[in-house]
């Protein structure tokens, strides 16, 4: 079983190195790992942020760890050489469409969330976010107004296969868990949203079982704050989506908590094909420090392991891990305390 191991910028070698641990020390056999160069590294090196051999290297993989990249260096490259094209190329060229980013609380940290414990602790819903259109992949650029201005665009889009068959994602997830689904728009003002809403209504009728609301985005961003333990699934578009995750990730505590899976379509001998990665970026500001907590890193390869390989059990004996270890209260910066990324990476290890 092939794991392609892509660091990146900033943090993200340092959270993907405690991940790599993580999966050693389960002692499976037959797992392989291969690393290669990826975003604003992998540009300085060789002049390109998604190397040719590096979407080989993940395309013939059977799931991605993904760390993070972004590198303020790099931010006035022309847009296809910035970091960021890596992650948006590989999403886009493996038709990873599907973005499940779940935000629980785990036990023990209800009082380290922004918000009131009463109202974190009932917090446990899977965000699934589109990632393969949106104004993220519309035409874009910049133009010269009638008046003379300067004018940036970007259009945003999305047709209906492409809202159908998140969609179903969307609820199989939710009949998979409380079978609740809210579905995350702005149709009371955009055309994408319409077709988005009337979409999801459609593929609805296929799961009777499963009760659909429709909220706008705004207030989803304000219901989110007020009440997180009524949403079970959150199904919305690319850019909501983005947004909306990393508000959650501090409904739940911290951004170093939150991991994700990339889906497609591909089934291999083994699992699903897919792309995992912590939802938050390459933190220049505390990169190559030690600072950074390694655990949503970690919450991804045990997704992993449970939806690209098939291993459920490997991927329990890590959630478990981390659950133990903050419920033991080691916890790194972000949540108020002292241990670093790689003080964390050990407390993981030895719980497993
Ligand atoms: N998928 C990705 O690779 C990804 C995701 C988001 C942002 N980015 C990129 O990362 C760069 C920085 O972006 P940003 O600062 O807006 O977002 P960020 O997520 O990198 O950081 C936001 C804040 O959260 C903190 N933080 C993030 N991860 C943490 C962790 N594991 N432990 C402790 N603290 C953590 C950072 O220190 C920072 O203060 C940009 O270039 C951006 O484009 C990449
Ligand atoms: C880095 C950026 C392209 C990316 C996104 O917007 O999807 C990030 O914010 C994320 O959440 O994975
Ligand atoms: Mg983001």
């Amino acid at each position: 079983m092939k794991i392609a191991v892509l660091p990146g910028d900033g943090i993200g070698p340092e959270v993907t190195r405690e991940a790599v641990r993580v999966i050693e020390a389960l002692g499976l056999p037959d797992i392989e790992m291969k690393e290669a160069p990826v975003g604003g590294a992998a540009y300085k090196a060789y002049g390109h942020p998604l190397p040719a051999e590096t979407l080989e290297i993940a395309r013939l993989s059977d799931g991605i760890l993904f760390g993070a990249v972004g590198d303020p260096d790099c931010d006035s490259l022309e847009r296809h050489l910035r970091p960021e094209q890596a992650i948006l190329g590989l999403r886009k060229e493996l038709t990873l469409f599907a973005n499940l980013r779940p935000a629980k609380v785990f036990a023990g940290l209800e009082g380290h969330s922004a918000l009131r414990p009463e109202v974190a602790g009932a917090i446990d819903m899977v965000i699934v976010r589109e990632l393969n259109g949106d104004v993220y992949f519309g035409e874009k650029g910049f133009r010269t107004a009638a008046n003379g201005d300067r004018e940036g665009y970007d259009v945003m889009s999305y047709n209906e296969s492409e809202v159908r068959r998140i969609a179903h994602v969307g609820f199989r997830t939710a009949m998979g868990r409380n079978k609740r689904l809210c579905s995350v728009d702005k149709a009371n003002v955009l055309e994408t949203s319409q077709l988005w809403r009337d979409v999801v209504i459609e593929v609805a009728k296929e799961y009777p079982e499963v009760t659909l609301e429709h909220m706008y985005v705004d207030n989803a961003a304000m219901q989110l704050v007020r009440a997180p333990g009524k949403f079970d699934v959150v199904l919305t578009g690319n850019l909501f989506g983005d947004i909306l995750s990393d508000q959650a990730s501090m409904c739940v505590g911290s951004i170093g908590l939150l991991a994700s899976a990339s889906l497609g379509e591909r089934q291999t001998a083994h699992g699903t094909f897919g792309l995992y990665e912590p939802i938050h970026g390459s933190a220049p500001d505390i990169a190559g420090q030690g600072l950074a907590n390694p655990l949503a890193t970690i919450l991804s390869a045990a997704m992993l392991l449970r939806h690209s390989l098939g291993l459920a059990t490997a991927a329990d004996r890590v959630e478990a891990a981390v659950a133990k270890t903050l419920a033991d209260g080691v916890l790194g910066r972000d949540l108020g305390g002292t241990a670093g990324t790689t003080e964390i990476g050990d407390a993981v290890l030895a719980r497993l």
